[in-house]
């Protein structure tokens, strides 16, 4: 495919309507243990009508998504093994919308598998996937599992409280999409990375966003990195509103200059945007 999102390259579709792409995927071997959680209470309307999917008894998405106002805490964590085909499932309906039965189907567990199997990163290298989830418990006492072990891109932890994953975002350090310095062409350091960020239709304009990009510039800051980064197309209005306002500027690359971009479209143009972390007010809206 000609876009990279959370890694695998096995399915084909055409484009994504927006940019969707991660410096090597989701995955998420190294990474340090942040056990905050930050709390959202939207007020959350219920303006669209989603159908069941099929018969029977609602499960806890359906409520999720019928009844938002029924569970309306929303947790902001690192995903965890319970997640893993709703993160596939956010990310593919979110950034290919236009998808149906079967191509759809085939998207999600293209993206499933490379959670799941998970892909290497470079050695001093941090990466985590984050998610939005509704309806799920902050006593992380009551999960099986440990934070320690993974498997693929996530804690092999189980909650006995699952919630529903209403938004994700990946953070990483990896750096593959700022130019190499030095003789050697060193990675660089010190730049976290955000890609992927993408949240459920019903869920949108309610600041799930928002609490994601602020949950990953903590991180961020707990690795020691001094800047954020991140590439939005020139064409997503919203998001680039979102990042803006966020405190994200556009780096203005000169002509000619060798810098890497995403993979997604020779056609797409992008904004690269970042933001220092040495500013601690947006942090501290957490602690
Ligand atoms: C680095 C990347 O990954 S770029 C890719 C971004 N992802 C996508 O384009 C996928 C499809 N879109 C989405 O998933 C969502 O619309 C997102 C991620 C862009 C925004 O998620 P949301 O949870 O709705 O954003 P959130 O509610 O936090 O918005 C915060 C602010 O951003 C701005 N904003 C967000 N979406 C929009 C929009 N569609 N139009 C205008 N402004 C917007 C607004 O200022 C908003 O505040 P307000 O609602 O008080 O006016």
């Amino acid at each position: 495919m000609r876009s990279i999102p959370l890694g695998t390259t096995a399915v084909s579709p055409a484009l994504p309507k927006h940019n969707c792409y991660s410096s090597s995927g989701i995955s998420l071997h190294r990474r340090i243990r942040h056990s905050s959680l930050f709390l959202l209470s939207p007020t959350i309307s219920t303006s669209h009508t989603p159908s069941f999917r099929s018969g029977g008894a609602c499960n806890a998405s359906q409520i999720a998504e019928l009844f938002p106002a029924v569970s309306p805490e929303i947790v902001v964590r690192e995903a965890r093994l319970e997640d893993c085909w709703e993160v596939a499932e956010t990310h593919c309906s979110s950034f290919f919308p236009g998808y149906s039965f079967p191509l759809d189907v085939v998207l999600r567990v293209d993206r499933l598998m490379a959670l799941v199997m998970g892909f290497s990163i470079p050695a001093g290298c941090q990466r985590t996937c984050l998610v939005a989830v509704i309806g799920s418990s902050v006593d992380e006492t009551i999960c099986i599992g440990s934070e320690d072990f993974k498997i693929g891109a996530f804690d092999a932890k189980i909650s006995l409280n699952k919630g529903y994953v209403a938004g994700i975002l990946t953070v990483d350090t990896v750096a593959d999409f700022l130019p190499r310095k030095g003789p050697l062409r060193q990675r660089r350091t010190g730049i976290a990375y955000i890609s992927n960020v993408a949240v459920r239709e019903n869920f949108r304009r309610k600041g799930i966003a928002k609490r994601l990009i602020w949950k990953a510039e903590a991180l961020a800051k707990n690795w020691g990195c001094r800047a954020i980064g991140l590439h939005c197309d020139l064409n997503n209005v919203g998001a680039t509103k979102l990042y803006k306002d966020q405190d994200f500027r556009c780096i203005k690359i000169p002509e000619g200059a060798s810098w890497p971009t995403p993979k997604i479209s020779p056609d797409t143009k992008f904004n690269f945007m970042m933001k220092l972390l040495n500013n601690t007010q947006a942090l501290e809206k957490f602690r």
